[in-house]
């Protein structure tokens, strides 16, 4: 008998695998429009500050071919396959689907890999996946929402922020607060009544609870270069704020919005921010990321099960 075989369709924003696709990625989150000179020189002048672009892409594969393993680990007497869909460059979500059911699969999970739920993200994977599913007579999608509060997780930036203190001196140690992060988005989500803003701050608090952590902040990173207003404090402000209160003499950064070292990250963090504390005469701090690292996709794992359960 063959065993029972179950999608895993995991979905991610997507990033450009070699200089060339900066310019058609960029052109799909635009929605189809090509970007000016000006702006697509910036997108890849900023790549290549933080050392070019096909390493993001690799994390991505090394979590899904991981979370595959570890699903088949849990569970010997069924097979799991593990589909990548990407928002804004191939493999798209749609291919992902049809990927599915070529191969004969008729039940799938979905799972983004972002943490926190909001109408710009997970809504709109978890739609484009369902959607195309129905179209194509695909299969049946079983779509986790969020996982923002999955224990694995907190305690994956628990762990991460005491190795970080573990390596300060004493002085940064009694001085330091932690800034918790996630992608900035327009502030008409609020009006909707998007979770989004909550679901950050539950996290924030969860790990701040357990890791014993005596100052923290919220903030917003990588707000998008249009006219309307996206969601704020931006970490850089609040960080000259934070040092104009309470003088903090070490900064310490916790992207929990993203789960790979990638463009935000490394860029909007560890340059833009870390720009800031310099000239603030404070030290910045980053935690690692999950990336693939076995805690972080142990605790996806728990999420996809949680949801087999139900
Ligand atoms: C909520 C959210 C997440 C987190 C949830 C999730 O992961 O889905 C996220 C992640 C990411 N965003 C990424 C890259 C970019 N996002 C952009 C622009 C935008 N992001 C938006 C939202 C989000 N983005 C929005 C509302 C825009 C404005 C245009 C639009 O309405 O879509 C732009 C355009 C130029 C710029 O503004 O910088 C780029 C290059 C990368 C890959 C980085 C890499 O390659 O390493 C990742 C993981
Ligand atoms: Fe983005």
């Amino acid at each position: 008998m063959s065993k029972q075989k179950t999608g895993l369709l995991l979905m991610a924003y997507g990033t450009p695998r070699s200089r060339e696709e900066i310019e058609p990625y960029y052109t799909h989150i635009r929605r189809g429009r090509k970007p000016p000179q000006e702006l697509l020189d910036d997108l890849t002048e900023r790549y290549e500050a933080v050392g070019g672009v096909n390493r993001f892409a690799e994390i991505t594969d090394e979590q899904v071919s991981a979370l595959e393993r570890e699903m088949n680990e849990r569970y010997p007497d069924r097979e799991f396959v593990c589909y990548l869909g990407l928002k804004h460059i191939a493999p798209f979500v749609e291919d992902a689907v049809d990927q599915m059911k070529k191969d004969g699969i008729t039940e799938a999970i979905s799972l983004v890999l972002a943490p926190h739920y909001s109408s710009y993200s997970v809504k709109e994977y978890n739609g484009r996946a369902k959607e195309h599913s129905e179209s194509v007579n695909g299969p049946v999608i079983h779509s986790i929402e969020s996982w923002y509060k999955e224990p694995g997780f907190i305690s994956y930036w628990v762990n991460a922020i005491e190795d970080t203190f573990a390596s300060m001196s004493a002085e940064d140690r009694e001085h330091a607060v932690v800034i918790f992060s996630a992608h900035s988005l327009p502030e008409k989500i609020l009006k909707s009544g998007d979770p989004y803003p909550t679901q950050l701050e539950e996290t924030a608090k969860l790990i701040a609870e357990e890791a014993g952590v005596a100052h923290f902040a919220i903030g917003w990173q990588s707000a998008g270069n249009t006219p309307e207003p996206w969601i704020g404090p931006d970490v850089q402000d609040l960080t000259r704020e934070l040092h104009a209160k309470h003088g903090y003499k070490a900064y310490v950064y916790c992207p929990v919005g993203f789960i790979a070292e990638h463009l935000e990250v490394l860029y909007d963090n560890d340059m833009e921010c870390k720009a800031v504390t310099d000239e603030l005469g404070a030290h910045y701090y980053r935690p690692s990321m999950p990336n693939a690292r076995p805690a972080f996709i142990s605790c996806l794992a728990d999420a996809v099960e949680k949801k087999l359960a139900n």
